[in-house]
């Protein structure tokens, strides 16, 4: 059975809903590693959960990304094991450069928690590939830094290479500026790496994973990067 590390933070808040999901949900093994002590060559994916790692304090994520954990991160996704940055994750993976761009203040600078709709761009990933192309999700958000930034060429090269996994949109699948709630470019809620082992996502599919929860759309991520695991 493949194991799961689910990193912790000082600041982390999502880590025990994590780990509940890829045991209890879908039935494999996850341990909750301190971030100052994990030994990620035991683990055969990674996950960064959400929260708020140091208090959000420069830039959401950037401290993280300088403690020791952050080459242990690198070294793993050279490997190419499965690595899935949500939220704080998300922040993260852009701050050590594992994901390209970075993520800002929302354009409307308030903490947003809600459910939102999602357009998956991307079914070819191993995180995505249990929708269909241009299926719309159900997925829960709640960040203050979500505002995903990027510019050409780089956006182009996202773009080009398909690395755009998810795009907020509205429950009909349009792409709009009412349906943005942060004002990330082109609508832009999760990223691949360009060799596809690594997503980050602001919203969060461990949340969406129980029917008493109102949606499971985000058990399919989980379970297919658990998955592509042998
Ligand atoms: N849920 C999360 O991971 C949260 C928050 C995040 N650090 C923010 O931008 O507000």
């Amino acid at each position: 059975m493949p194991k799961i590390s689910v990193i912790q933070f000082p600041g982390s808040n999502c880590d025990r809903d994590t780990k509940h999901v890829i045991e209890d949900v879908i039935g494999c093994r996850a341990d909750l590693n301190w971030y100052e002590s994990a030994d990620l060559s035991n683990y055969d994916g990674i996950v960064l959960p959400g929260g708020f790692s140091y208090g959000d304090y420069l830039r959401a994520g950037a401290i993280a990304a300088q403690t020791k954990i952050g080459n242990s991160l690198k070294r793993a996704a050279r490997e190419g094991k499965p690595i899935l940055g949500i939220c704080n994750g998300f922040q993260i993976l852009t701050e050590l450069g594992l994901l390209k761009g970075a993520l800002t203040t929302n354009s409307y600078p308030k903490f947003r928690c809600e459910h939102v709709y999602l357009k998956v761009n991307n079914t070819e990933s191993i995180f995505t590939r249990k929708f269909d192309k241009n299926e719309v999700i159900n997925l829960p958000i709640a960040h203050k830094e979500g505002r995903y930034y990027n510019q050409d060429p780089e956006l182009s090269e996202l773009k080009n290479s398909n690395q755009i996994a998810f795009k907020y949109s509205n429950k009909e699948g349009e792409v709009t500026k009412a349906s943005n709630p942060n004002g990330s470019c082109e609508n832009i809620a999760g990223l691949i790496n360009e060799k596809g082992n690594v997503l980050g996502m602001m919203p969060h599919p461990e949340r969406a994973s129980e029917d008493i929860l109102g949606s499971t759309d985000g058990k399919k991520i989980l379970k297919g990067m658990i998955e592509s695991i042998n």
